[in-house]
């Protein structure tokens, strides 16, 4: 077993050696080791075939990337043990893909082949083994043959992995009844509901044969014979429960069949699918407005053209980018090329499945975190096995294992949910842009309020950028007011609701119209504000906004970029008054706030807590759809692409709590939060209030949303953001030290600072932060400590962070830790 880490050859061409990723989790192993590939396996081995393979003294389970016709130590070299499936999981390019994760993120390759695979997979793929065509010959007790039939009747659950470890014999045995159709090999996954199969019946007798099984059937066993008769006139098998409740007959009716040989049971793999049950009215395209068409015409050009491509679609909330979508889609789909959709997780609702399987029909499947493992797996077969062209997914459904890939399309591409916050760290943005050179396909970023980097790019010309400024029916965007919470202050209302908020939810309530109140809370970091001015305490040198802590009695505040720390002022050093607070509300004290002031109000609070629940969230939506209460309460989750024509007004309680993160995105993030919230009032006939409370109302984020001037605010924070090397001049990639003792965890990130400095320091493409606390310096328990990097580009500095990361691995283990890595960090925590 020795390694090659250079490129895969793809093609066998009789090579000798086959390269294979063991799922072996550590990082001592994270490269290809060579296995002989034996004479009996050589037509099923494949790139990307699944594999079980000695590892020492276990045998794991792994992936083929490549082959290779010599090996170094040849007499060392063990033979791969079993081809695991008949199709190979993986295709080429999802294997080089697997590669390029791992080396952009600094994951093991290991990790990367299980990004690329569905959960289901990741649990335990097994197989079972059916009898399908039972032998005609006659075996003696004690042959293999009988063994073995014996044992498949009797325990028809065990997986052929069991039987093989039992009997290792039989081997051969099962390979050759497989081959000849006496066996069938079902694939499923262990452990929870397994491959789900359905009992048929049929009936091969041809009409002779039947009418000599109904003379020798008894005449006194009626519902045998109707049995009979009904699956010879339907002809295909039946589902068995079908032909139960159709014909009243029931298991003691069809035993004496079955055991006559007049009819056949058998098990048959079905798929399990999530959205059987529900029936799907067809919609027809609308007719595209002008600006739709011209947005939908740049994506079609963009398909056709076969050259990878990337189109920014910026098109303002209730634009109708959905219907633009849906028609690109079906233009990619007639040419005989694959489409993938992202949504985030929580806009993947109910309603916008809905869409495209209306539009679309058995051609869409769906991914998402809500299925349960067994229908996640079934779906991810669907598409590997050609019998969808489109995806509907979360983040992750970008890699759909799709053989030719026309369009990818990353609705809200802002979100912070397509970066992935486990490795392989990916971004969904970066991952698509990726595919889309192996594919030569497009990828269509679409928002209302585009990342920076992507508006960027845009203005470089290095993607394209199509417009949509308007809404669809021509509705005007909601009008926003601002409200200054410290004028509330100052005339006594000591509430979280100013007067305006308060007023206005009363006549919306009186009129039978209903309210969205907002609150933009992430629930981790404290930031301290003066309710007399709105100071905000920030560290000079970063611009971030401190974070409070208390530890041991002592009051401080400090920067989680740099490390800077003072103590917390008691007065406020602008206005000198004492009104100094830190901040933060949770939805639930809203909660209890508005039911104080509004008795008689119907409420539904909506965030972490209250949507835990498999379908909570739609029953939710639903319920306030309905008219069940006249206010949602909620937290981003209600923000998006939710579509509710009675809602007159939104209200955000406090436009800080997104503000003052420490994280140079708290601007950009303010800014997309407050577009999209005020998105959802105004959307039908009635026209739409968007109240928006602040300590700060004159902060450009909070001003440009107030107009819904993206390009405005683009321009500021590009230059805020150049001045302060942050993205997109910038990518900054983290590491974090993870340690239950503060000491050591500091010492290991301080160690790794000391690595960097001398292999990267005096570099004037690159920025090394000092070690500091991370914005969550406590998590369960362990203390955490952040190292940044900035950096230009990320090629020319791989191979440092890399060895960096790689030589403190071991030292971070020894010291009872760890150390995780997040290139290009979207947000620092
Ligand atoms: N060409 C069209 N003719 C008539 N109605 C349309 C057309 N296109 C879209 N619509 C309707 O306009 C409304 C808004 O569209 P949609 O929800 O796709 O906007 P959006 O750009 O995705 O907004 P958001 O960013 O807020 O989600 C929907 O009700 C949709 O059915
Ligand atoms: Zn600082
Ligand atoms: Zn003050």
């Amino acid at each position: 077993m020795n390694a090659h880490d250079n490129a895969a050859v793809t093609e066998r061409n009789g090579a000798r050696y086959a390269e294979v990723i063991v799922e072996v989790k550590s990082a001592s192993v994270d490269r290809p080791f060579h296995y002989e590939i034996p004479s009996l396996l050589a037509e099923r081995v494949h790139v990307g075939t699944r594999v079980l393979v000695p590892f020492g003294p276990r045998r794991v389970e792994g992936y083929i990337v490549g082959f290779s016709a010599t090996t170094e130590v040849p007499e060392k070299t063990k033979p791969l043990l079993e081809v695991l499936d008949d199709d190979p999981p993986l295709t080429p390019d999802l294997v080089e893909l697997a590669r390029w994760l791992s080396e952009r993120y600094l994951c093991t390759k290991a990790a990367a082949v299980q990004a690329l695979l569905p959960s289901g997979m990741r649990a335990k793929a097994t197989t079972f083994l059916r009898i399908q065509n039972a032998p005609d010959s006659v075996y003696l007790p004690g042959s293999w043959e009988y063994d073995l039939l014996q044992e498949l009747y009797q325990s028809p659950n065990k997986t052929k992995e069991q039987l093989l470890s039992e009997h290792p014999e039989w081997r051969p045995l099962i390979r050759t009844w497989v081959e000849e159709g006496v066996l069938q090999e079902l694939h499923g996954v262990k452990h929870g509901i397994q491959i789900k199969t359905m009992t048929y019946l049929s009936t091969g007798l041809t009409e002779s044969e039947l009418q000599g099984a109904l003379d020798e059937i008894s005449n006194r066993a009626k519902k045998q014979k109707e049995l009979l008769t009904y699956l010879y006139e339907a002809g295909d098998a039946l589902l068995m429960k079908d032909v139960f409740a159709e014909t009243g007959a029931s298991s003691a009716t069809l035993k004496p069949l079955l055991e006559k040989g007049f009819v056949v049971k058998e098990d048959r793999e079905v798929h399990r699918d999530p959205y059987a049950s529900k029936h799907f009215e067809p919609s027809q395209p609308l007719p595209l407005t002008p600006m739709q068409d011209n947005a939908y015409q740049t994506i079609k050009n963009a398909v056709d053209s076969d050259a990878p491509q990337t189109i920014l679609l910026q098109g303002v909330t209730g634009s109708g980018k959905t219907e633009v979508y849906l028609q690109s889609i079906a233009a990619c789909v007639a040419q005989g090329r694959q489409a993938i959709m992202l949504v985030p997780e929580i806009s993947l609702t109910p309603q916008m499945v809905e869409q495209f399987k209306k539009r679309f029909g058995d051609e869409v499947a769906v991914l998402h975190s809500r299925l349960s493992t067994g229908e996640k797996y079934d779906e991810w077969r669907r598409i590997r096995h050609g019998e969808v062209n489109i995806v509907v997914g979360a983040r992750s459904a970008i890699f759909a294992p799709f053989r030719s890939i026309g369009l990818m399309i990353i609705d809200e591409e802002h979100e912070n949910s397509y970066k992935q916050d486990d490795h392989p760290k990916y971004l969904a943005r970066e991952v698509a842009m990726y595919r889309a050179r192996q594919h030569k396909a497009t990828v269509v970023l679409g928002s209302a309020t585009p990342a920076l980097e992507t508006r960027w790019w845009a203005h470089q010309g290095i993607i394209q950028r199509v417009e949509m400024p308007e809404r669809v029916r021509g509705q005007k965007l909601p009008k926003v007011r601002v409200l200054d919470m410290r004028n509330e202050l100052q005339s006594g209302n000591r509430s979280m609701f100013s007067n305006a908020l308060k007023t206005g939810i009363e006549e919306r309530m009186e009129r039978g119209e209903q309210i969205i109140l907002f609150l933009n809370r992430r629930g981790f970091a404290t930031f301290v504000l003066c309710r007399s001015c709105g100071f905000v305490a920030r560290c000079q040198d970063c611009e971030i906004p401190l974070t409070y802590h208390k530890a041991r009695g002592l009051e401080q505040l400090r920067c989680h970029y740099c490390g800077y720390a003072e103590r917390m002022p008691e007065t406020c050093p602008d206005c000198q008054g004492d009104h100094v607070r830190h901040f933060g509300t949770g939805t639930q004290r809203v909660e209890e706030e508005l039911y104080k002031v509004f008795p008689d109000a119907k409420v539904i609070r909506m965030d972490v807590d209250t949507t835990s629940g498999k379908d909570a969230h739609a029953t939710l939506l639903q319920r306030f759809r309905q008219g069940e209460a006249q206010i949602l309460l909620g937290t981003q989750m209600i923000a998006k692409g939710l579509d509710f024509p009675n809602v007159t007004l939104v209200g955000v309680i406090s436009a800080e709590t997104s503000l003052y993160l420490p994280d140079f995105r708290a601007a950009e993030r303010t800014f997309q939060l407050l577009t999209q919230v005020a998105g959802r009032a105004g959307r039908h006939e009635l026209p739409g209030e968007v109240i928006v409370q602040s300590y700060n109302p004159q902060h450009y984020a909070i001003q440009f949303a107030k107009d819904q001037e993206y390009e405005k605010f683009f321009e500021h924070e590009v230059r805020h953001r150049y001045s302060l090397n942050n993205p997109p001049f910038f990518e900054l990639t983290a590491f974090t030290s993870v340690n239950e003792d503060e000491m050591k965890a500091l010492h290991l990130a301080r160690h790794l600072e000391d690595l960097l400095r001398r292999s990267l320091g005096g570099r004037d493409d690159v920025i090394i932060l000092g070690t500091s606390p991370a914005p969550l310096a406590r998590l369960q328990g362990k203390y955490r400590f952040n190292v940044v990097l900035k950096y230009k580009k990320f090629k020319p500095v791989s191979k440092p962070i890399r060895e960096a990361y790689q030589a403190l691995q071991g030292e971070a283990q020894k010291l009872g830790g760890y150390l995780t890595i997040d290139v290009n960090a979207q947000m620092i925590l």
